[in-house]
């Protein structure tokens, strides 16, 4: 897992990299700078690309400067300066930078307070105007100039951070941004790329390796870490020889309702393709056709049998599409001491009946998405008050609240915010959380603790979402190829070829 850091630390991790390190802060601008190109040269292979770099006059701007002379000097021959020089600072890395730069035959245009801006032909614009450094929301020159680039509608690729967008802390969606096709990242992504209100300020991001000291890096403070597939490589348990379907537990899916069976049937299917050694269903009766027919791996149990159930299985999966029966279902679960996964319609009762919060089972995972956390805990302006709030009562409260986004938000008993960085839109559409709580159920139900099933049920989900779209460029998928997919992701992780 790797730790997110805020631009306060990253600024620290930069001096303590230069102290402890050969490298001057001057190279470091130039490591980054190159690391940029790098990825730009994938983006616009095509040297002939028309390139103006618009820079600040702040290590972002230092940074434009570096990557205008990199470009340059890889034959891309029509590359353009903008310099707004809109307030009085120019740090000493951009000086030195600018030195390079007149020495190269480069045209350079500086702005100053007041002046028009001339149209932009060029076909891609490089935002280096601010990066980590913003300090308040933009404004006059600044503002005018942001909102003219954004007007051309030409594709931009940002230097770290889009300009205008805070790298951490509460996002206002009234904020005025550079508008970001891509953003190539130091580092770090920042953290406020993972929460929805930077959607308009950014389309793709990249995250590029500076040289910055990862050691260092590791030991500060955040109650922030990204998934990363390496962990996935360790949670995961190998088949051994010999092992059997008692082997790998034993889940009781709680679902489904006259109009929402299928909501149950995906949560069942995606617990068997997720490796539970037994699957039971406990649907209503006239659902069993549909579940005989889809699912014929998948056991039935009816409200007689449910009693002798509790005892029998190792984890719980309650929810999908189970309408008005969860105020009556609820009751018997939380009287197990089962691993379960709480979702849709257990969440609705829970909101509307908060007593019940305390009576959950210590690391009970809840899968909330938006609204149906702010139903259970409080409307909330920004995600970043959300993502406070999933945290205080995950430790208050010792549960796993699961945040679902595209970039699904884990907030632990211990205090951690993991964030899992897989997934994408093509993934948005109903059933999804179905099958993800069909993931995290069959994961307790093999015996991985709540904390390691919610990072290989989140990353999975997503991964298996982000193999379809990366296999046959789809721009919807179903859910239930979602499901399908999960055997083959989890192979393609865990046991390369
Ligand atoms: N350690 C690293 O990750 C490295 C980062 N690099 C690049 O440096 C920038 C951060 O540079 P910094 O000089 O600290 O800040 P900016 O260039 O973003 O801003 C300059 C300056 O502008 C002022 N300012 C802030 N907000 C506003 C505003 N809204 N309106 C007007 N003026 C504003 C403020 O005074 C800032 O100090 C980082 O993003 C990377 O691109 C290095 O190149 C490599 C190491
Ligand atoms: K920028």
């Amino acid at each position: 897992m790797k730790t997110i850091i805020t631009a306060a630390q990253t600024r620290e991790a930069d001096r303590y990299t230069i102290e402890t390190t050969p490298i001057a802060s001057i190279d470091l601008m130039e490591h980054a700078s190159l690391a940029f190109v790098t990825i730009f040269m994938q983006l616009y292979p095509d040297k002939n690309t028309h390139v103006l770099i618009c820079s600040g006059t702040g290590n972002n701007g230092g940074d434009g400067l570096a990557i205008a002379r990199l470009l340059q000097e890889r034959s891309y021959d029509a590359v353009a300066v903008w310099i707004a020089r809109f307030g009085s600072n120019e740090s000493d890395e951009f000086a030195a930078n600018m030195a390079r730069l007149y020495n190269t035959p480069i045209p350079i245009t500086e702005f100053f307070p007041g002046d028009e801006f001339p149209p932009i032909p060029q076909r891609v614009v490089v935002d280096a105007l601010l990066g980590s450094g913003l300090n308040k929301p933009l404004q006059g020159d600044w503002l005018r100039m942001v909102q003219h680039i954004n007007q051309t509608g030409k594709p931009v690729v940002a230097v770290d951070v889009p300009t205008g967008l805070p790298a951490d802390g509460v996002l206002s969606p009234s904020e005025h941004t550079l508008q970001a096709h891509h953003v190539i990242s130091f580092q770090r992504p920042k953290l406020s790329f993972f929460f929805p209100e930077s959607a308009k300020s950014i389309r793709h991001f990249h995250v590029v390796d500076i040289g910055l000291d990862e050691a260092f890096i590791e030991k500060l403070p955040s109650d922030f870490k990204l998934i990363e597939p390496s962990d996935i490589q360790q949670i995961y348990r190998h088949r051994e020889p010999f092992t059997h379907k008692g082997t790998y537990g034993h889940a009781l899916i709680i679902a489904g309702d006259i109009q929402t069976m299928g909501a149950a049937l995906l949560a069942c299917e995606a617990c068997l393709y997720s490796g539970a050694g037994l699957t039971t269903a406990f649907i209503p009766e006239m659902g069993l056709a549909a579940l005989n027919t889809r699912l014929p791996e998948v056991m039935y149990c009816g409200v007689d049998e449910l009693p002798g159930m509790w005892n029998r299985v190792d984890a719980i999966g309650i929810g999908p599409g189970l309408g008005q029966r969860a105020s009556w279902l609820i009751d018997g679960v939380t009287h197990t001491d089962k691993p379960m996964v709480i979702d849709a319609d257990a969440l609705t009762f829970l909101s509307q009946n908060r007593e019940w919060l305390d009576r959950l089972p210590k690391y009970s995972i809840l899968t909330p998405h938006m609204k149906e956390f702010d139903r259970l805990f409080g409307a909330h302006k920004s995600w970043w008050d959300r993502v406070q709030t999933a945290k205080e009562q995950a430790v208050a409260r010792q549960l796993v609240i699961l945040l679902k986004n595209q970039y699904t938000f884990i907030a632990l008993p211990d205090g951690n915010l993991l964030i899992n960085p897989t997934g994408n839109p093509a993934m948005a559409s109903g059933g999804m959380g179905d099958v993800l709580t069909g993931m995290l159920t069959a994961f307790l139900a093999q015996g991985y603790p709540p904390h390691d099933a919610v990072i290989l049920g989140c990353y999975l989900h997503g991964a298996a979402g982000d193999q379809l779209v990366a296999d046959s460029n789809k721009v919807v998928i179903p859910a239930r190829q979602v499901v399908q997919a999960i055997p083959a992701t989890l192979g393609n992780l865990c046991h390369p070829r």
